[in-house]
């Protein structure tokens, strides 16, 4: 099969990580007969350094023209004082806005191997299996107005927050489908004693569930839901939730696996192409070291493979490749304390192209 990816390696570690999983698409693309095209392209800083704006409609066209888009991540120190609508970050928020993708899939994976890395214990990861379903084009991230009003002590800074019925409903569904694909459960997560557009979310989950009898669902205060997070993360199955909620629940949920450097993601639109990339940002304080974690990244490829292009074997092989370095016991440095046996980026990344090779040899 031949497919058509665009690479937005973007800031930071962006480009180390997407090195890994052109290397290792490359690699599946030898073992499988497919054919991947790489189309490189310019977001967030690295776009502002060499067109003045941090979502060129070069990079659109590209993305818009592609299979499936993959992202390293953006922003850094470098771009920190230009305004807000002219940061890097605000490049990923347009694209994401462009391509309309509302949905954004989080799982939480725990591996057996990692199980000393998490700072929970061991009774209290084992068996945890849920997927964060993010909203990710409205809410607090896209509400107009955003201004700054104002001088001096008078000086007021406005956000806005924003939810549509459609929004919500979209992004509900989405919610449910995967609780009744899963045969599991809904926790939809808000902060409805509060937020009007909360209470509205509630209510949409409530219409919506009707057409989802076999799935249960209850909802959870925001605040809460952080806390329970790490009290008893096993008792989540599908987190459905808005934008802003999902960002910090994410990274949070993420240490329940060991390391920020560890959860992928899938942003997905009703039809045109789905975006792959890590759920971290741009590590400015380890990129240019190599010293990445590039699983997320790689498990990011898995659900390209699942999702955009359908390819179950590669997706498990991939998957499987992951489990089985760190069963081996690899490590880069954000999963282990003995730092004079940590892998880098490149030697983590290859031990996944070798434990990938030794399945093509046994299938
Ligand atoms: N999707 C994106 O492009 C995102 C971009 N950002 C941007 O990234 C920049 C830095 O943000 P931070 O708050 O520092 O968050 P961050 O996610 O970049 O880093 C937080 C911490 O996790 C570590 N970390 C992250 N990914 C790692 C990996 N793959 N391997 C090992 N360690 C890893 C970092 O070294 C750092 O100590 C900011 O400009 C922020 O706006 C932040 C989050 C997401
Ligand atoms: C630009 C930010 C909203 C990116 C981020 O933190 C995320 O999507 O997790
Ligand atoms: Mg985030």
């Amino acid at each position: 099969m031949k497919k058509n990816i665009a690479i937005l390696p973007g800031d930071g570690i962006g480009p180390e990580v997407c090195e890994a999983a052109t290397k290792v698409l490359s690699e599946i693309g030898k073992m499988y007969q497919h054919e991947f095209e790489f189309t490189f392209a310019d977001l967030g800083g690295a776009a502002i350094d060499k067109t003045g704006t941090p979502l060129p409609a070069e990079t659109l066209s590209v993305c818009k023209k592609s299979d499936a888009v993959l992202l390293g991540a953006v922003g850094g120190p470098k771009w920190d004082t230009l305004p807000g609508d002219q940061r890097p970050e605000k490049g990923l928020l347009g694209l994401r806005k462009e391509l309309d993708l509302f949905a954004n899939l989080r799982p939480v994976t725990i591996y057996d191997a990692l199980a000393e890395a998490s700072p929970l214990k061991d009774d209290v990861i084992q068996g945890v299996d849920l997927v964060i379903v993010r909203e990710l084009t409205g809410g607090l991230y896209f509400g107009e107005p955003r201004e700054r009003r104002g001088e001096g002590e008078e000086q007021l800074a406005v956000d806005t927050l924003v939810y549509s019925r459609k929004e919500i409903e979209r992004i509900v569904r989405k919610g449910f489908e995967f609780a009744e694909i899963r045969g599991g459960s809904l926790t939809s997560v808000d902060k409805a004693n509060v937020l009007e557009s909360s209470r509205l979310w509630r209510e949409v989950v409530d219409e919506v569930a009707k057409e989802y009898p076999d799935v249960k669902y209850s909802h959870m205060l925001v605040d809460n839901a952080a806390m329970q997070l790490v009290r008893n993360p096993r008792q989540f199955d599908v987190i459905v939730t808005e934008n802003m909620f999902g960002d910090i629940l994410s990274d949070e949920a993420s240490m329940i696996t060991g390391s920020l450097g560890m959860l992928p993601s899938a942003s997905l639109s009703q039809d045109g192409p789905g975006l792959f990339e890590p759920i971290h940002g741009s590590a400015p304080d380890i990129a240019g070291k190599g010293i990445a974690n590039p699983l997320a990244t790689l498990s990011s490829v898995v659900m390209m493979l699942t999702y955009a292009f359908e390819m179950k074997d590669e997706a498990n092989a991939l998957a499987e490749a992951i489990n089985d370095v760190l069963e081996a016991g690899h490590r880069t440095a954000d999963l282990t304390n003995d730092a004079s046996n940590a892998l880098s980026t490149e030697e983590m990344t290859n031990q996944v192209i070798d434990a990938l090779a030794k399945k093509a040899v046994i299938s």
